[in-house]
């Protein structure tokens, strides 16, 4: 339909001519004929046939001249119209071609040709568009259209040569677009005044895309908190970025044309870099974590990431590398992986870290085919010095111990700190079991040398178990519980011991199981009874008190010593009901002694740590005291040394509350503990109680003897009452009365018996 409206254009605009053409040679001819019948006048008065004949050919001759002329002439008009057609065709061509669309635009009349072209760019059909210049304003972009306009009437005004903008114009479906606008007046009237105009729309959405694109890197590449470095093929730098000289403190005149090698600070080996290589050549990509030197020399950590850009061939344009310091990040990591496995005060591995550290050195030994001892440190009396000297000395205790547990194993053995006053020793690739033993004794050497905490000079000991890999358990949980059973047993030794661990300490861990769960039931089941031994006065041979002391008569196992239960009974929590019972028991039958003749009997009951700290002791004594009748002043709570350390605030406040109510108090196992008599003098206790260890050889160790006599003159210059244990002996006795011991207890005199013996006993005669 276009094409047709075209054609029809061109005819018509043919027709004038045609006319003019015709005009012409009909006036021709007839001024010809004017012509030559004028001369016939003219010359002969009339006009002949002859003139007519003349002026017929002669009107012919000028017609021809002239419709050749105006043949010549139309034909040159026709040929430069076709010129014109041709190159104005090839122009559009050229330029919708090349994706610009082609405008005319007719200033007085308002009327704009738009190409088809310049349509589409917007998203319109051609019949969808006015042909007014409204169409076109009416798509600039708001912010854009004072610009767009003002430049456009610079134009008009003359102001410039020629019209040039780029701008956004909206484009059908409301989206915008980027157009570059160029025009050119090609008409002004005898004023100056643009007639005609005519210019090109071209879409440049996708080239300020890209300008935008580049801005952006640009951008980045400048101000990005990364790092980054561009290099050429060969690894040269070519360029790096101001975070890069921030980061690094190399500026470009440093690096340009040098290799990022210079950055390189050691920590990683040449494999590292082989493979780093390996991974950018095959996939033209790598990152991870790497320690580069800063031009300070100082050595930072980051994470980097290496891009490769390539050449249409697949070669090797540029690499961009882009890095941010992790070191805070990575020092942050460290930390908190250090607090997760690491014990703050001894900076030993702990718990976790040993648990890990024992997994890696058990599979070591299995793939070796060697063997490995695992050892469990626990000091012992730890809890005493703690309690007495403070937290801050029990601390310092622990790191010194910790640095010479360090010091008697290798540096490729583990020494961890599992808590409290546990360690741990991971000997790996032993070539003997005694190896491990031979360390076992420097460990307890080592221990044993005293602490100089402050100004205060302490000594601890400590029980070691040891276990073997694979020897005595190839499992983990298995090779750890018998470290810890082989340290129990240690510790029964006596402590200040190391014991390796045996098969029947696991069956002693069975019966201490087993022991335990009677144990609950046995005070249920009345099994318990209380034995009572005398305490002798020696000057008078009367009993002055009676001890009471627990039996446990096991339906299966028969009767059990107190040393074999009391302590389960303390770590089961169980002793605060049993000691409540003995308690009960013991008043009550005192004062039943008491109503049968003995008047003056006193009775002294044991009484354990957990018990004594127990909250409510104290009013389970004074329960008991009121429940029975017993005279306060009748009951003796013996107490040991040990006891009286663990908090010490506290058990002083204990004892003060126990003598305000009368009762009397005895430090029982005098001289096994932390003989002091500096703490001695802080606890308001009655008597004094002489380990029957210290009895035991008082005739044939003159250090004993020595040790008992200082304690006998100390205890009467502190005014206390002193009693000494395990009598067995005549001249035990004659010692002990010699030295001015009023009090005995002991086999020399009886052993602890049931009540109604012990009641007999009282009745009958005795020796003095
Ligand atoms: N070799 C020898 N031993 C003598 C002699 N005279 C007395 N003994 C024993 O020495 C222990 C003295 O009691 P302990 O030092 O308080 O030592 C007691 C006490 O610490 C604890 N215990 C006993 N009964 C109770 C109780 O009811 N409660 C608490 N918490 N502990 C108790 O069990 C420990 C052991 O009690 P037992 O086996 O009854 O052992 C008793 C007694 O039988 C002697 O001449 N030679």
């Amino acid at each position: 339909m276009t094409r047709t409206a075209i054609d029809l254009s061109h005819r018509l605009k043919k027709l004038p001519l045609t006319r003019l053409f015709l005009f012409c040679i009909f006036f021709s001819i007839a001024a010809t004929e004017i012509i030559v019948g004028a001369m016939g006048l003219l010359l002969k008065g009339e006009i002949t046939y002859d003139y007519l004949l003349t002026g017929f050919f002669a009107s012919l001759c000028v017609a021809a001249l002239v419709s050749s002329v105006l043949i010549f002439f139309l034909n040159l008009h026709r040929l430069d119209k076709d010129a014109l057609r041709t190159s104005e065709e090839r122009w559009k061509f050229a330029l919708e071609g090349a994706g610009d669309g082609v405008w005319d635009w007719n200033l007085q009349t308002g009327e704009v040709f738009f190409s088809p072209r310049c349509k589409e760019i917007l998203g319109y059909d051609e019949d969808d568009y006015e042909s007014r210049i409204l169409s076109w304003e009416s798509t600039i972009y708001p912010d854009d259209f004072q610009r767009v306009m003002s430049e456009l009437q610079a134009h008009l005004d003359g102001d410039t040569d020629s019209y040039s903008n780029e701008h956004r114009a909206r484009y059908k479906d409301g989206s915008w677009k980027w157009l570059l606008t160029r025009g050119k007046v090609i008409d002004r009237d005898t004023n100056g005044k643009a007639l005609r105009m005519i210019g090109t729309q071209t879409d440049i959405s996708l080239r300020k895309q890209a300008e935008e694109a580049v801005q952006l890197a640009a951008l980045v590449f400048e101000n990005g908190s990364e790092g980054m470095v561009v290099t050429g093929a060969d690894g040269t730098i070519v360029a790096i970025n101001p975070s890069f000289t921030q980061l690094t403190g190399y500026t470009p005149e440093d690096v340009i044309g040098k290799n990022p090698k210079i950055l390189q600070s050691g920590r990683q080996d040449a494999m590292f870099y082989q493979a780093m290589w390996r991974k950018l050549v095959t996939t033209g990509h790598w990152e991870g974590e790497i320690w580069n030197r800063r031009k300070n020399g100082e050595v930072y950590a980051e994470w980097l990431s290496i891009n490769s850009i390539f050449n249409s061939d697949g070669s090797v344009n540029r690499r961009v590398a882009l890095f941010s310091d992790i070191t805070k990040r990575k020092q942050s990591e460290e930390l908190i992986w250090r607090q997760a496995n690491f014990d703050p005060l001894t900076g030993l591995p702990n718990r976790s870290m040993f648990r890990d550290r024992l997994e890696q050195a058990v599979k070591k030994t299995h793939r070796v085919n060697s063997s490995l001892a695992l050892m469990f440190i626990d000091l012992d009396r730890f809890k005493e010095i703690n309690d007495t000297l403070g937290h801050e000395v029990g601390d310092a205790l622990l790191v010194d111990a910790a640095q010479r547990l360090i010091h008697c194993v290798r540096d490729t053995d583990t020494v961890a700190r599992l808590g409290g006053d546990e360690f741990t020793v991971i000997l790996g690739d032993l070539d003997a079991t005694d190896s491990a033993e031979r360390i076992a004794h420097s460990i307890l050497n080592s221990l044993a040398q005293p602490f100089q905490l402050g100004s205060e000079k302490s000594q601890i000991s400590a029980s070691i178990g040891i276990t073997f890999y694979p020897k005595d358990a190839t499992e983990l949980e298995d090779l750890l519980k018998n470290a810890d059973q082989a340290m129990y047993a240690a510790k029964d030794k006596g402590r200040n011991a190391y014991c390796c661990f045996t098969p029947s300490m696991h069956d002693a861990m069975l019966n201490r199981i087993q022991l335990t769960a009677d144990l609950r039931e046995a005070l249920a089941e009345n099994q318990f009874q209380v034995y009572y031994q005398p305490i002798v006065d020696i000057t008078t041979g009367a009993i002055s008190k009676a001890e009471a002391l627990i039996r446990w008569l096991h339906p299966v196992r028969g009767l059990i010593s107190p040393d074999d239960f009391i302590a389960l009974a303390e770590d089961t929590g169980l002793i605060t009901e049993i000691g409540a019972w003995v308690l009960r028991t013991a008043c009550s039958q005192a004062k039943a002694w008491r109503n049968q003749g003995q008047p003056s009997l006193r009775i002294a009951v044991n009484v354990s740590a957990r018990q004594f700290h127990d909250m409510h002791f104290i009013d389970t004594v004074s329960a008991v005291l009121i429940e029975t009748g017993l005279p306060p002043e009748a009951l003796e709570l013996e107490i040991t040394e040990g006891m009286m350390m663990h908090n010490m605030e506290h058990t002083i406040a204990v004892i003060q509350t126990l003598r305000v109510l009368g009762v009397q108090i005895s430090e029982d196992d005098f001289g096994t503990g932390y003989s002091s008599l500096n703490y001695l003098k802080q606890f308001p206790i009655h008597t004094l109680k002489i380990d029957k260890s210290f009895i035991r050889d008082i005739g044939s160790d003159p250090d004993d003897a020595a040790l008992v006599i200082a304690i006998i003159a100390m205890a009467k210059s502190l005014r206390l009452s002193i009693v000494a244990e395990g009598v067995e002996t005549e001249q035990q006795l004659a010692f002990l009365r010699d030295q001015g011991c009023t009090q005995c207890q002991g086999y020399l005199f009886a052993k602890p018996m049931p009540e109604q013996e012990f009641g007999a006993f009282l009745a009958g005669p005795r020796k003095d």
